[in-house]
This record gives structure tokens, sequence and C-alpha cells, in this order.
């Protein structure tokens, strides 16, 4: 396949490696610099754009995509608020647009057995729940595409709770989401139930980028050819 690749960061370089290791060619990368290369032959002619950028440039580069006819992939977190409205816009397109907070098959087994547990703690008080997430110093958005994602599937089972906060809380309404920011840590996402006798906690640790640029590349080799809006639970069987 054909892979343009919009961002050329940490994950960029990563995707690059994987992707070739999967006889896979990067015919075109895009980076803040040359970002109006998105208009040319050589982008349109991708089978498929691998979009890690940042909170700000996600949706107007999954918007170029689009626009170029090219499927796209985007694992740039922060801009999922408007996942509705480019949604729309890429099914009124007939374009094809994967995201994913996180592409990781661990942190996705995570988020399966993160919504079941929450499932039976929300039926027991004595626990109190609270998120917590601890990434590199770089990270620009907080709390992480991740820890919103795992804030969610609690959410579903504890109705009492009316959304997350960013902060630590007590005895709230909300659910807290604690973000730490130190070092080159690749991302850290915990999940605490604790109660005046014990604790129960569930983590996912990435060691490096590798797991998030290989589901990159496995939803790129997806989603060539389709159209359609997809996310992980469409690619993995869990
Ligand atoms: N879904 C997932 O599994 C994962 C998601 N992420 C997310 O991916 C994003 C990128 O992460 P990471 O690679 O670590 O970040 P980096 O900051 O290392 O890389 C981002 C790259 O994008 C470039 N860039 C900025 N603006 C544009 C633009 N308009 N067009 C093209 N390129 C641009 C930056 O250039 P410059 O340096 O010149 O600004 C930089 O090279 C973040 O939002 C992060 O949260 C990260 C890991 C996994
Ligand atoms: O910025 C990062 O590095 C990461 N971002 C994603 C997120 O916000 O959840 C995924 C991963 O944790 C790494």
């Amino acid at each position: 396949m054909r892979i343009a690749l919009v961002g050329y960061g940490k994950m960029g370089k990563e995707i690059e490696k994987i992707a070739k290791e999967r006889g896979h060619c990067i015919s075109i990368i895009i980076d803040q610099d040359n970002s109006e290369d998105m208009n040319s032959t050589s982008f349109k002619q991708a089978d498929v754009a691998i979009e890690f950028t940042n909170p700000y440039s996600a949706l107007n580069n999954i918007n170029c995509c689009i626009n170029s006819g090219v499927p796209v992939v985007c694992g740039s977190t922060g801009w999922l608020d408007h996942l509705p409205e480019i949604s729309e816009y890429v099914k009124a397109q007939n374009g094809a647009l994967f995201y994913a907070s996180n592409f990781s098959l661990g942190v996705n087994i995570f988020f399966k057995v993160n919504q079941h547990l929450a499932s039976i703690m929300s039926k027991f008080n004595d626990y109190s729940v609270e998120v917590e997430e601890w990434h590199h110093n770089q990270k620009l958005d907080s709390p992480s595409g991740t820890a919103i994602t795992a804030a969610e599937g609690i959410l579903e089972s504890y109705t009492n709770k009316n959304g997350w906060i960013n902060q630590s809380v007590n005895d709230s309404n909300k659910l807290g989401i604690i973000s730490i920011r130190k070092g080159e840590i690749p991302g850290t996402h915990t999940v605490t139930y604790d109660s005046p006798v014990d604790k129960i906690v569930l983590t996912h640790e990435a060691k490096s980028r590798e797991g998030f640029a290989l589901g990159a590349v496995l939803a790129a080799e997806f989603l060539a050819g389709k159209t359609g809006v997809y996310t992980m639970s469409d690619l993995l069987a869990l």
C-alpha cells in the first residue's frame, strides 16, 4: 500500500518503521512546514493517510484528506468533541475515516475489562473510583484520549455520576481523572477502586510506542478501499 504520513513526530516515525516492515511504501510525508502538499497529486495517489499531529491540526487534516479522496486513519487526540460533525461530513463525501483514542491491542482489551469491572463495582457503594494517566512531558492534551475513553466506559455503569472532571474528587457526582506529565513515559492508565479495607487496581502500561503504531498500520490496512467511519471495535473481535 502507498501510505501518506501526516505528522512526522514520535508516532509518525514509529509508524514509518512498522509500515515498512509490513511491506508498505511511505509515498509522502506531510509535516508542519509542507501541509499544502496535501493538495498534491502524490498525496492524492496514496491508498491511505495516517494522521498523528496534535489536537489543533487534526480536524483540518482530516478534512484535507477527505477533500483529496484519501481514506484517513487518525490517532491524534483532543479533538473528539467534533467527531459527530466530521463523521457526517465523511459519510456525505463518501470518504473513509478510522479514529481511535488508542490503537494498541492491549489498551483495547483494558477498555473491555474496564467496562465489565465497572458494571460489577457500581453495585458496591463502599468503593470509590478514580482514573489516573501518566504521560511524557511533551503531551499537549489533558486528560489523555485513552483516559477519556476509559472514563466513558465507567460512566456507562455509574448512572449516579454525570460526567468526568480532570482532577481528584471525593464523593462527587463527577468521575475524577488525574493527569501526570513526567519524563518520557509512553502512556500508563490506571483505574482504582478504593474502599476502607482494600483496593482493586486495573492498569495498562505501554512499554514503548510500538503497540500504538502497529495498531495504526493494521487500521490503515483495514480501511484502504472502504468508505464510512470506523473504530477499533470494527477491527478487533473483542
Ligand atoms: N491514538 C493513539 O493510539 C495515539 C495517539 N497519540 C496522539 O497522536 C498525536 C501525535 O503524537 P506524537 O507523535 O507523540 O506527537 P509529536 O509532537 O511527536 O508529533 C506531531 C508531529 O506533527 C507535526 N505537525 C504539527 N502540525 C501539523 C500539521 N498541521 N500538519 C502536519 N504535521 C503537523 C509536528 O511538527 P512540529 O514538530 O514542527 O510541530 C510533529 O512533527 C497526539 O495527539 C497524541 O496524543 C499518540 C500516541 C498514540
Ligand atoms: O500523547 C501520547 O503520547 C499518547 N496519546 C494517546 C492518548 O491521549 O490517550 C494515546 C497514548 O496514551 C499516548
